[in-house]
């Protein structure tokens, strides 16, 4: 097993310190675009083997594609994060433009890979990649769900007092401080659902803080976060290579599912061997279905932005 993490920045050095702890691969490519960060972070990374125990091997290369080659799965985190005060969405400019050539690049090399895509703005990056590369749909995979699910579940054992690790909350739309939608009608707390502890202030309080998750966290840190992004891309990778058909909630092509089309958006799927192999219908209620579609209308905007760049 041979897996790429284009962008050795936060995320991507994170995401692959993750991948090597859990040894989801033999060979772990970093390639960046800036001379010697990959090289540098991968023998950082590997002068941590002898400590921690694990066998991955991992080498840098300085955009330099053909290091890449035979992946199975890919993962792009290369492009700009946000600073204080900015929305992702205003990264689709400059971000675009890279996520593009790094998708176009990875394909020469590595035609059967499996791609997880993490630059931001993450739906309209997802749905890019699927259109500039030509990619079954199943093979084009956002990540944005896995790590908002993680932070609602935070939020909620805040306010619980309780373990992160016993509570099971989804996050579904789109990954944006707007656009995504925190599912508390159907989180639960060991199968009893959470709603019953908390009172109906404490629940939209939730719901605030897990939507301004990344925001929150830019404004404390100055850029934006990488441990739990990380860590959330490494879960998907270790559902894809273990071909564990977790339910993950991730941005893929929908074809009238949740009732959108021709959008990537943020939704429950099974993710294993082939990606992501099926979506799982939520059955929302009337108001979340109307919080999916003005999720997807602000998706869509963003993607129209893409015919003007
Ligand atoms: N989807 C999510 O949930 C999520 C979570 C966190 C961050 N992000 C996004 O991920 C991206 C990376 O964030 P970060 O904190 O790691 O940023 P960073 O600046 O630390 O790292 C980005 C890296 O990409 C590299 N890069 C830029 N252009 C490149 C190219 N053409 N080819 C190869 N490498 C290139 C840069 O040199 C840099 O090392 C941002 O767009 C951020 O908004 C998304
Ligand atoms: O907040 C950001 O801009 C980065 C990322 O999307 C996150 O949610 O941490």
């Amino acid at each position: 097993m041979k897996i790429t993490v284009v962008g050795a920045g936060a995320v991507g050095a994170t995401c692959a310190d993750n991948i090597a702890r859990k040894e989801l691969c033999q060979e772990l490519v970093l390639l960046d675009i800036k001379e010697g960060i990959a090289e540098g972070k991968a023998q950082d990374m590997m002068q941590t083997a002898a400590l921690l125990g694990f066998d991955t091997r991992i080498t840098g290369s300085t955009n330099d594609y053909t290091k890449t080659a035979n992946s199975d799965v890919v993962v792009i985190t290369s492009g700009l994060p946000r600073k204080p005060g900015m929305t992702r969405e205003e990264l689709i400019g400059v971000n675009a433009g890279i996520v593009k050539g790094v998708a176009e690049n990875i394909l020469k090399y590595s035609p059967n890979a499996i791609f997880i895509i993490i630059s931001n703005p993450m739906d309209t990056m997802t749905y890019l990649t699927l259109q500039a590369t030509g990619l079954p749909k199943h093979r084009v995979i956002g990540m944005g769900g896995a790590l908002d699910s993680s932070r609602f579940r935070y939020q909620l054992s805040q306010h619980l007092g309780c373990s992160p690790a016993d509570l099971n909350a989804v996050v579904v739309g789109g990954h944006g401080d707007t656009t995504m939608i925190p599912l508390i009608r159907m989180a639960t707390w060991n199968s009893v659902p959470v709603t019953k502890f908390l009172s109906a202030e404490q629940q939209q309080q939730i719901i605030n803080d897990t939507m301004v998750g990344g925001a929150t966290l830019t404004k404390l840190i100055g850029t934006s976060a990488w441990y739990a992004p990380g860590a959330a891309c490494a879960s998907m990778v270790e559902s894809i290579v273990r071909d564990e058909k977790k339910l993950i909630s991730c941005c893929v092509y929908l074809e009238g599912e949740y009732g959108q089309k021709d959008i990537c958006l943020g939704v429950p799927v099974i993710i294993g061997k082939n990606g992501w192999e099926k979506i799982i219908d939520f059955d929302l209620n009337e108001e979340e279905k109307a919080a999916f579609a003005k999720s997807a209308a602000a998706v869509r905007s963003m993607n129209d932005v893409l015919k003007t760049l």
